[in-house]
């Protein structure tokens, strides 16, 4: 839903393209997927986490999902924890893999491995000088990254099945 997306990124991009998804670069190229855990942390009153990346990375300062890079020889779950360890402080409870999108950036193609995050503990510590955001539909904060849209959409449809749902009820 368009909704969600609340600036046209700046930079050039290409078409996020939906789970399981093909690679979108030519045959024959070498250019390899980088590979993303991204947490999707969830309050029990149905907030999102949202945080903007460090100066110094590509697109800082746009509104991402925590996470980052897999590291040779991890999981995905394994890597979540590790990266929202190290950037926010916290340890997070199981997680599992909802969602895998590609993303096709300038400056890398990642394939994003996305998990639902709903427990945690630890206090909240930016350790990269972000910002962090609870957000709900519509969001409040932009610009988000682009590689983020599909799963912001797919994350308000939920929500609003939820709502209708509950407004069903008795
Ligand atoms: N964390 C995160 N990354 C995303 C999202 N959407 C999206 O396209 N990406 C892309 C942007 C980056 O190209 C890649 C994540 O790489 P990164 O550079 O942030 O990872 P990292 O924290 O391991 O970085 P570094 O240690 O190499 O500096 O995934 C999102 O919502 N969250």
């Amino acid at each position: 839903m368009v909704s969600a997306h609340p600036e046209p990124p700046s930079q050039p991009q290409a078409e996020a393209t939906g789970a399981g998804a093909a690679p979108s670069q030519p045959q024959g190229s070498q250019r390899t997927h980088t590979e993303v855990a991204v947490g999707i942390l969830l309050r029990g009153d149905g907030a999102l986490l949202l945080a903007t990346r460090p100066p110094g990375k590509p697109y800082a300062g746009y509104w991402e999902f925590p996470g980052g890079k897999i590291e040779a020889g991890e999981t995905v779950e394994q890597a979540l924890r590790r990266e929202l360890h190290e950037e926010l402080g916290i340890t997070i409870g199981p997680a599992s893999v909802w969602r895998v999108t590609e993303h096709d950036y300038p400056h890398a193609l990642v394939r994003l491995h996305w998990c639902k995050v709903r427990s945690w503990s630890g206090d909240f510590d930016m350790r990269e000088g972000q910002t962090m955001a609870w957000q709900h539909f519509p969001l409040q904060v932009s610009p988000v990254l682009p590689g983020a849209y599909p799963v912001l959409d797919w994350l308000e449809q939920e929500w609003r099945q939820g709502r209708a749902q509950s407004s069903q009820k008795p």
